[in-house]
């Protein structure tokens, strides 16, 4: 699998060297982005897990908010799992500290949505868009999707109906975390937007 471009990976906070492994296993190019000028050489951007108040204080800090708002609104692939979920939401409930998102999800996303009994689990998803084999899904602190806009396609739900993973155009976003368990298909399919766009 190769891109022209690599495609880059958040790097200010939480589990981006995970990603980075991640694409490393697939055999592409995948570079950490913290600064304004990272972002202009990628062809496609992960958000990793993490906590998204600090992701957004950062990001804010670096100056990265902006360029990252723009590079959205450009239709630059941007696939966010968990905190990166969160960090794309257009609304978040349960924010603190004046958080803020760089939003172009039109989805509605309730942060540590499994409250503290359900904090972390494990369970197996079908996500039709990836096959007929379940994902091993890890869930920490995790968010679900409350509402999901229009032009939003919701590729999987856990049995109670709560939405855990979406897509619009060139936005893709997990509640869990692909990178940790080697489930390597949320990054091909991510990586074949990226393609299918350059
Ligand atoms: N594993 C995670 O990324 C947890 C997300 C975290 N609870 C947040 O609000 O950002």
């Amino acid at each position: 699998m190769t891109t022209d471009r690599p495609i880059g990976v958040l790097a200010l906070q939480g589990d981006f060297r995970e990603h980075l492994a991640m694409f490393g296993e697939l055999g592409v190019e995948a570079v950490s982005v913290r600064r304004p000028e990272d972002l202009e050489r990628v062809a496609g951007l992960v958000i990793p897990g993490g906590e998204s108040t600090v992701m957004d204080k950062l990001s804010r800090l670096f100056g990265l908010a902006g360029p990252l708002k723009a590079a959205v609104a450009s239709g630059l692939p941007v696939y966010g799992t968990c905190a990166g979920l969160i960090m794309l939401a257009d609304t978040v409930r349960d924010a603190i500290d004046g958080q803020q998102t760089i939003g172009g999800f039109d989805v509605v996303v309730r942060r540590n949505a499994f409250g503290s009994q359900l904090d972390s689990f494990e369970t197996d998803l079908d996500v039709p868009v990836l096959g007929d084999e379940p994902v091993h899904a890890v869930f920490i602190r995790a968010p679900v999707v409350e509402t999901v806009g229009e032009g939003v396609t919701v590729l999987s739900a856990l049995d109670d109906g709560r939405i855990v993973a979406v897509e619009q155009g060139n936005l893709l976003g997990t509640s869990f975390h692909p990178e940790i368990t080697g489930e390597t298909r949320f990054h091909e399919y991510f990586v074949e937007k990226v393609r299918a766009r350059v």
